[in-house]
């Protein structure tokens, strides 16, 4: 069930460095959130905070909120693995699980979950997690092979099957489709703009077009200057900030004067 994100008054810092200052922004349940801006102005860094993934990287750490439907995901008592289950990440390069086969991929994380399931039922969910990452035409006939072997469009999909398999509530993407051609890219935009009936997505990309085609929110980050901190210039309705954004550095960003 997709949910409402709410981050407040974020500090993003790796050990001493204080890497992202002051964020605070609402991500709205079925719909896909775009952050934009240049080159390490900290998006990526943001957004594992969102399900506490940069907690792998030593001395990482934040201070300010982050609540997922009124939970504080860095509350005293919450599990950072149980976070990271029911918000999802899809990763810049595609990564299956090299040896493992398609089917197994899917049925990772449910394994990595723990959870023990009747054959028919896991036959069912695989197929379900493929159909709706809309790669199981593509895959049935080949479900024992190896994840390498299918096309990067197609392992990026198998990446996003495995994510939706377990029933997060959020997925994360960080620059699903830098790494694919044309075709592919549009295929990922397509499930993107379905999955996005059914979760809350949060997008990174450099790719303006992209960000106008499947997004409905664009949050855009900047470094303050060079040194100091990166944080959120603006967001808003992906329309205001391709055309009518409020702050001249967006306007400069979104226009291609810089970054
Ligand atoms: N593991 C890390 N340890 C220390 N500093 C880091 C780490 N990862 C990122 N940083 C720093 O945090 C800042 C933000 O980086 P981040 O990768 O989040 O930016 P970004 O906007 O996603 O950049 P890009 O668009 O190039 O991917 C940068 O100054 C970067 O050097």
């Amino acid at each position: 069930m997709a949910k409402r994100i709410e981050v407040k008054g974020l500090d993003i810092y790796y050990d001493k460095f204080l890497a992202v200052q002051g964020v605070s922004m609402t991500i709205e349940p079925r719909s896909v959130t775009a952050l934009i801006g240049p080159s390490g102005c900290g998006k990526s860094t943001f957004l594992r905070t969102l399900n506490r993934m940069h907690e792998l990287v030593p001395k990482a750490r934040v201070e300010g909120k982050v609540l997922m439907d009124n939970q504080d995901l860095y509350g005293a008592n919450v599990d950072p693995v149980g976070v990271r289950r029911h918000i999802g990440m899809v990763f810049q390069r595609p990564n299956p699980f090299p040896t493992m086969s398609i089917y197994d991929n899917v049925a990772a994380g449910l394994k990595l979950n723990n959870k023990r399931m009747k054959r028919k039922d896991l036959d069912d969910l695989v197929e379900r997690s493929l159909r709706s990452a809309n790669l199981w035409e593509e895959v049935k006939d080949r479900l024992n092979r190896p994840g390498s072997g299918l096309s990067g469009g197609q392992q990026q999909r198998l990446c996003i099957a495995r994510a939706i398999a377990v029933a997060p509530d959020v997925l994360l993407m960080d620059e699903p489709c830098s790494a694919l051609d044309p075709i592919s890219t549009q295929a990922i935009e397509d499930l993107i703009t379905e999955l996005k009936e059914q979760y809350t997505i949060v997008i990174v990309t450099h790719n303006m077009q992209q960000a106008q085609r499947i997004s409905d929110t664009t949050g855009f980050f900047n470094l303050q200057a060079i040194g100091e901190p990166g944080g959120l210039v603006e967001l808003d309705t992906t329309t205001k900030i391709f055309t009518n954004p409020a702050n001249s550095d967006t306007e400069r960003y979104v226009s291609g004067r810089f970054g």
